[in-house]
């Protein structure tokens, strides 16, 4: 579990993160969502201890993650793409970084197995490829068997095999139990990925809600309507709170009325209908609406999301 109570930091005139409070529960894989510059690494620096807090704190597992005796096994993290610059083999390197930990080879040739490296376990670390490099990072973060694993932007730059591998990893650690937190700009991955969002823009928290409700909340929820009798369906949805718009001949797109109503008012009128989609809009939408509303409206809360 992390949690973050009114964490803020500033870097002179920057407020790079402005009064975070939020929890990251286990079980789930939890996106850290924002556009560039919106405050995912300085926030996961502070939860790690890298960066000291402004104002504010954040908790890993009840205590500061700086009080903790054994903090690989409590935490496992990767902040930075191919961090590993490294004469040594992808396994030594492994097994220096467990022996602070009392780890040794057994539990390091679990996790190079775990990551897929056992072929170029013997290689230099420091020539391996981008996706080679993510999957050794991702390894040390779990050779301690933590209970909250936090990777920043562990997709980036991967082939779409990397891409699903890790995919897959983070599903199946949160299934066993253990805290996901993830950060990415990139929407369309969290909606393949994460289950639950926390959507951050200028520092500020925007949205902190399961990925079904985010993308719900945030859509305008059009339904197509395809009927022989459009007109006359049209005359018949009408209402205040309700936009119809109609391009092709026979579809009406509606705005502010459920499928349900729109399918129990044509059947008692006795309308025809061929088709009745509700279009659900795409997380890509969805966080391009309220990280909008967070650039236009910045430093207000209106039109947040909790
Ligand atoms: N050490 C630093 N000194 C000064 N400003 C910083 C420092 N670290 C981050 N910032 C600024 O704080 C803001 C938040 O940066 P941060 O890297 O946390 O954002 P991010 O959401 O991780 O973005 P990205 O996806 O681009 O890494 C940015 O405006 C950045 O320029």
């Amino acid at each position: 579990m992390i949690e973050a109570h009114d964490l803020s930091k500033r870097y002179g005139d920057k407020l790079a993160v402005d009064a975070l409070t939020f929890t990251v529960r286990p079980g789930v894989v939890t996106g850290f969502l924002g556009p560039n510059g919106a405050g995912k690494s300085t926030t996961m620096r502070m939860i790690l201890g890298l960066d000291a807090p402004t104002s504010g704190s954040v908790r890993v597992n009840g205590r500061r993650y700086a009080a903790h005796r054994d903090p690989l096994r409590q935490v496992g993290a990767l902040l930075e793409a191919k961090a590993v610059h490294t004469g040594r083999s992808a396994r030594n390197h492994l097994l220096a970084v467990g022996a602070t930990h009392g780890i040794g080879r057994r539990r390091v040739d679990e996790v190079i197995d775990l990551v897929g490296l056992r072929e170029v376990a013997g290689r230099r670390a420091g020539g391996f490829s981008l996706g080679m490099g993510q999957r050794l990072g991702i390894a040390a973060a779990l050779l301690g068997d933590p209970a909250v694993v936090m990777l920043d932007e562990p997709v980036n730059g991967l082939d779409p095999d990397g891409i699903r591998w890790i995919r897959g990893l983070l599903k199946g650690l949160a299934a066993e139990g253990r805290t996901v937190f993830v950060s990415s700009h990139l929407m369309s991955e969290m909606a393949q990925t994460a289950e639950h969002l926390i959507v951050v823009g200028r520092g500020r928290l925007i949205a902190d809600v399961p990925l079904a409700e985010f993308t719900r909340r945030a859509s305008r929820n059009t339904v197509r309507v395809r009927s022989p009798q459009a007109t006359a369906l049209r005359d018949l949805l009408a209402g205040p709170d309700v936009t119809i718009s109609g391009g092709e001949a026979g579809v009406l797109e509606v705005v502010g009325l459920r499928p349900e109503t729109i399918g129990d008012r044509a059947a008692a009128a006795g309308l025809t209908l061929h088709e009745l989609t509700a279009a659900e809009a795409s997380l890509e939408e969805a966080f391009m609406t309220l990280t909008r509303d967070a650039v236009e409206y910045a430093g207000a809360t209106e039109g947040a999301i909790r």
